[in-house]
């Protein structure tokens, strides 16, 4: 569990961006908190601003108003080398150099610190072993998947030994299943690292799966933050309400099915009234790893069948 009482490691103050050029601020009078060792979700609509954010985090752009503040440090000319040394990044695209083999591809960052080469390949070994490509190290990205793709950026993202990691849609372009696998890599590491994660999607299930905190962004403006189980099943924004009824559920019984079990990721209100949109009874509910298994029974059934008399 993070540490309520430790600095945060991460704050916006009034932050503000607005792009040459464009009539509206990328990012609004942005004010929040990344407490140290949390895993802090970023969600939004396209066109939020989440990625000005994560540039702006990054220290590859600069705010025109505000102070952003990493480790109690403002950040500027003076301190950005030093927190970029410190910081991971891991993208959609997994940004590999096609002409590099997996281990040259996680080296480059501790070349271009200059470490002997003995010492970056031993480092990177090391990591391609934790994100379980050991065997990989000489290959060419082109010959991987795109979950073995996005190992080799996380294991590229942590050979400097970071303590922020900045992760930008890094499973959107991975199908479930490995999506999965990555998001457990994650979690696994940052909890070993006490890392303090950052991690921008579009994916509801990502936030509920990973992350402890989360924020959620609209037209550049922070309109709900707080603890990720208590936003998702209290949401307080039109914003935050909307995001979640977009990933309900839609759940429609077959003619002559009468009985179905499902995974819903919750049972709050927004989730019963889908449910009841869509015309399917509840029957009978219990807890699941991923949010809650229900049986739903077609409204026309007289006398729904016991549950446990249907084969799931
Ligand atoms: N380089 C740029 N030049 C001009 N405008 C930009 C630039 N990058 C982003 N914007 C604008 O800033 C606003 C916020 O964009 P941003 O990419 O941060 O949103 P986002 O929430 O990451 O969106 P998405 O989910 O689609 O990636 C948008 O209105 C976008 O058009």
């Amino acid at each position: 569990m993070p540490d309520p009482h430790a600095p945060d490691v991460l704050a916006f103050q009034n932050v503000c961006k607005t792009y040459p050029g464009q009539p509206r601020p990328a990012l609004d009078d942005l004010t929040l908190r990344v407490p140290r060792g949390s895993r802090m979700g970023i969600i939004g609509r396209s066109g939020a601003g989440k990625s000005t954010l994560v540039r702006l985090l990054s220290g590859l752009d600069t705010p025109d108003a505000g102070e952003l503040r990493v480790r109690g440090e403002v950040l500027g000319p003076a301190t950005r080398a030093a927190h970029q040394a410190r910081t991971g990044l891991v993208f959609q695209q997994f940004n590999l150099l096609a002409q590099r083999t997996v281990l040259r591809n996680v080296t480059l960052p501790l070349e271009l610190r200059g470490v002997p080469r003995a010492r970056r390949d031993a480092l990177a070994r090391e990591q391609l072993g934790l994100v379980g490509l050991g065997d990989y190290a000489g290959r060419y990205p082109a010959q991987l998947s795109g979950g073995q793709k996005q190992r080799v950026g996380i294991a590229r993202a942590l050979v400097t030994a970071p303590d922020l990691l900045l992760a930008d849609e890094a499973t959107s372009a991975l199908d479930p299943e490995t999506s999965a696998g990555i998001l457990q890599l994650l979690l696994e590491l940052q909890r070993e690292r006490d890392l303090t994660l950052v991690i921008v999607t579009h994916q509801l299930e990502v936030v509920r799966a990973v992350t402890t905190h989360v924020a959620v962004l609209e037209g550049g403006q922070l309109v709900e933050s707080g603890e990720t189980g208590a936003v998702l099943r209290d949401p307080r924004h039109t914003a935050t309400r909307a995001l979640l009824d977009a990933h309900r559920p839609q759940v429609t019984l077959a003619p002559g099915e009468t009985l179905r079990r499902v995974t819903l990721p919750d049972l709050t209100a927004g989730t019963l009234a889908a449910l009841a949109r869509s015309g399917a009874r509840l029957v009978q509910a219990e807890p699941h790893p991923q949010g809650v298994d229900v049986w739903l029974a077609a409204p026309a059934t007289e006398a729904a069948p016991q549950p446990g008399a249907v084969p799931a």
